[in-house]
């Protein structure tokens, strides 16, 4: 197969420079565009020097028709840019790998609720597939658009699909106590991200609601068959990448044995037997965010503490990898029939 000709719009983003990095090693893929308004003109390997050798581009400020040149193109932008560019690149039959929500919700009406803004173009968000390819393979391979699932949504919603496809647990009063890294709010400045506002502290934020409800409420409901009632707190933690979801929902009465913790476990294990990017730890184990960090893993954990009526579930991600950009090239590779595994296959970087 041909070299695939990548762009990527907001290279200087965060995920942006994930996926430049991861990129960088994958065969069959040239990166040929990268953008940035306000780094046009300056050399990706000036502004990230981890990249010297790696790229002779320099960032040019987004060209619809120069976009529109490549194969695929990677939005890396805040929510609300890729969908003013994908309508013209789809029609010109460019496949899309949008990282930003613009797409991630059928629910026109609730997305413009949630992200206070009208979408331009809910024809498409109704054509776009869910990329996560542990529920969409399938849908991915044919798709054309592709709205990446959201950091905290990779991670809560692989915790709890196995529970609610086996109709094991309450659809209602489920609950995901999740925590994030700081790079999880982009590389923009914000005086409430700042070091010395965060190290050494922890807090939770938008505990009243946060735009990523609807997307995993939409993604579970998708597992169970009909809605759920999940009740999400995010928190930030003093550490650059890497989401920590710890999840609880409660045992249906009619579980009995299904419900059992070498039973849990067994589900966990073959739901997840053949799938690349999920690895369901022993029995007893507390994944850890380092142990993904910089990988397109998720590791999971699945209890039922005192043989009580909750099951806990601890799911850990890299926000930037599986949770964004490591997922996008997951979904790539997928689209173009590629090896799922290709240009992801180094383990986590210890200590
Ligand atoms: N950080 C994370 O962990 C995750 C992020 N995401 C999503 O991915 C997207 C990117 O996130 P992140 O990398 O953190 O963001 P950053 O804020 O770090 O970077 C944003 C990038 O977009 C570019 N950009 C901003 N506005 C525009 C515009 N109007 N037109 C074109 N380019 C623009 C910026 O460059 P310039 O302004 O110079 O053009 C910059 O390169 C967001 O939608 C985010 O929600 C998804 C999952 C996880
Ligand atoms: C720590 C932190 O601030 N995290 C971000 C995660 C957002 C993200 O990246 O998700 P989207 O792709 O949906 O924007 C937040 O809570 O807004």
């Amino acid at each position: 197969m041909s070299v695939i000709k990548a762009a990527i719009v907001g290279g200087t983003g965060y995920t942006g420079v994930e996926l430049l990095r991861l990129l960088s090693g994958h065969p069959q893929v040239e990166v040929t565009a990268i953008t940035s308004r306000a780094e046009a003109g300056t050399p990706v390997a000036e502004l990230f020097p981890s990249l010297r050798g790696h790229y002779d581009l320099k960032f040019t400020a987004p060209d619809v028709q120069q976009l529109a040149q490549c194969d695929v193109v990677f939005f890396a932008t805040p929510h609300g840019v890729a969908q003013a560019q994908v309508p013209e690149l789809v029609a010109r039959g460019v496949r899309v790998i949008d990282l930003s929500a613009d797409f991630r919700l059928q629910d026109i009406p609730a997305w413009e609720q949630w992200y206070g803004q009208q979408h331009a173009c809910p024809e498409l968000a109704a054509e776009a597939v869910y990329g996560l390819p542990e529920v969409n393979r399938a849908q991915i391979a044919g798709a054309q658009l592709i709205a990446c699932p959201g950091c905290y949504p990779t991670a809560i919603q692989l915790g709890f699909i196995p529970l609610l496809e086996a109709g094991l647990i309450e659809p209602s009063g489920l609950i995901a106590n999740a925590a994030s890294g700081a790079s999880g709010a982009g590389r923009q400045g914000k005086t409430d991200l700042l070091f010395a506002e965060n190290n050494d502290s922890f807090r939770a934020y938008a505990a009243s609601g946060h735009r990523h409800l609807p997307e995993i409420e939409q993604g579970l409901a998708r597992a169970f068959g009909s809605e759920v009632e999940l009740t999400f707190v995010p928190h930030l933690l003093p550490m650059v990448r890497g989401i920590h979801a710890t999840l609880y929902a409660t045992l249906k009465t009619t579980a009995d044995a299904a419900g059992s913790q070498e039973a849990l476990q067994q589900l966990f294990e073959q739901r997840y037997a053949a799938e690349p990017f999920v690895d369901v730890m022993p029995a007893g184990s507390h994944p850890q965010t380092r142990s993904v960090r910089g990988t397109n893993m998720c590791r999971i954990a699945v209890l039922r503490p005192q043989g009580r009526d909750k099951v806990v579930v601890l799911s850990v991600i890299d926000n930037l990898a599986k949770g964004a950009s490591a997922q996008a090239v997951q979904n790539m590779n997928i689209m173009f029939g590629l090896n799922e595994n290709q240009g992801l296959e180094s383990p986590a970087l210890l200590p």
